[in-house]
């Protein structure tokens, strides 16, 4: 079910080319940003977005579909004039999807005003403007980058789940391995904190940035993180994915890191985590793809923490957009457990919290559908309640037959540090 349903609104949208730029965060407005990057300097790529000319709210157990669909109607009445057709140019939309079916959170897909993108050395402007609008499209709307406000700091404290709570709630799941009701299930816990009066997000975003480069750092309706997998990236009719599931403490020097990147890839716990999620996705991806194949799972060193990723990758096969296929694949036993259902269903009876957009599909979409969708980890909800604003921060981590509470505790609180260190 689909909340508010946009009659279709025939966008008028223009790309140019701008001299390079090297940083997206000083464009973007401090109040609504929106921002879609990775990496840094001669290497950044991403898109960052200036006010709406289009919202469109989905919720319910169809609010990707109907995303979907909604996009593939809005795209086709589009008028699109893009000279440079990289990822990302032309028209655009950043999503950011809840979790769960019955969430109380709100799915968006949201069109700028104004997108200052880069990609392979190229940078660019791109205005929209809604048709009846004013089509008039002046210099005066080339964004300006402004200076940062006053920095701060903050100090997370837990939500409705302790740490104790939490490891209590991992040996539950065990049980329940043991019992045979499920084999894996995805569990997670959450912080937070009041922003102070007048906090610029735009600093944390920076701090994402500058500390996780290789990651997708996202702000798309106050949700914001820098997640290290990606759910779907569609380009040109090709297919890839980066599946996460396994996860190890980085060593103190290099010996040790390298023993604990060593023993996580040999690790048969972690390895059978890490097979659910593959096997998920190559579930899901199959019939919409041609020469499918999943790497064997290697190593993937992040500056707080190790992870066992593989590479997925195939050919589209029935001109699925990335929204159709983001559709099709959440939430992956990354993120949920297996069997799916059985998994979500322990999710709701031992998680008290809603998880919102957390580990949803958070990426872009663009009018020949496709994108760039990533599993919203590493992430935190900015909210306005009663006139103040706080933060929620989430982490999570797979438990299967062998989990153990203490150092699934520990998974939890490294996984919060990319968030923690943003705001502090
Ligand atoms: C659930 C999270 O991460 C997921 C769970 C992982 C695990 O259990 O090892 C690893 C990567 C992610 O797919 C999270 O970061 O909150």
């Amino acid at each position: 079910m689909t909340r508010t349903a946009a009659p279709v609104q025939a966008l008028t949208v223009e790309t140019t080319p701008l001299d390079d730029v090297r940083r997206l965060i000083p464009f973007l407005d401090a109040d609504r940003p929106l921002l879609w990057q990775r990496g840094a300097g001669e290497n950044l790529a991403g898109i960052a977005g200036l006010g709406e000319a289009l919202r469109l709210e989905f919720s319910g157990p169809t609010r990707v579909a109907d995303a979907a669909e909604a996009w593939r109607a809005i795209s086709a009445a589009a008028h699109v004039v893009d000279p440079l057709r990289v990822p990302g140019s032309g028209l655009v939309a950043f999503g950011t999807f809840a979790f769960a079916d019955d969430s109380a959170a709100t799915s968006v897909l949201i069109v700028p005003a104004l997108i200052v993108g880069r990609r392979d050395g190229q940078s660019w402007l791109t205005r929209v403007s809604v048709a009846g609008g004013d089509q008039r499209v002046s210099e005066a709307q080339v964004p300006s980058s402004t200076s940062l406000g006053a920095s701060f700091g903050l100090t997370m404290t837990p939500g409705e789940l302790t740490a104790g709570g939490y490891g209590d709630a991992v040996a539950a799941v065990v049980d329940r391995i043991a019992a045979g009701e499920v084999e894996k299930v995805v569990l997670s816990r959450l912080l937070r904190a009041e922003l102070p009066q007048g906090a610029d997000v735009r600093h944390a975003l920076g701090e994402l940035a500058g500390g996780y480069p290789d990651c997708w750092v996202f702000v798309v309706d106050g949700f914001l993180g820098a997640s290290p997998e990606t759910l779907v990236r569609v380009s040109e009719g090709r297919v890839t994915a980066q599946v996460l599931a396994g996860t190890a403490a980085r060593g103190a020097d290099d010996d040790t890191d390298a023993g604990a990147a060593a023993e996580l890839a040999a690790s048969a716990k972690d390895r059978s985590e890490h097979a659910f999620a593959v096997d998920s996705v190559l579930d899901s991806l199959r019939p919409h793809t041609t020469g499918l194949r999943a790497s064997d799972p290697f190593t993937l060193q992040l500056p707080n923490l190790w992870h066992l990723a593989s590479d997925v990758a195939g050919t589209l096969s029935d001109g699925c957009s990335a929204l159709d296929l983001v559709d099709a694949l959440h939430p992956t036993a990354a993120v949920a457990g297996t069997p799916r259902q059985t998994a979500l269903a322990v999710i709701r009876e031992l998680e008290p919290f809603d998880r919102g957009r957390y580990a949803g599909p958070v990426g872009w979409i663009g009018a020949d559908g496709s994108g760039e969708w990533a599993v919203a980890l590493r992430s935190a909800q900015i909210a306005d309640a009663d006139g103040h604003r706080t933060v929620t921060a989430f982490a999570g981590g797979g438990i299967v037959a062998d989990s153990d509470p203490v150092l699934e505790v520990a998974e939890t609180t490294m996984k919060f540090r990319p968030i923690v260190d943003a705001f502090s």
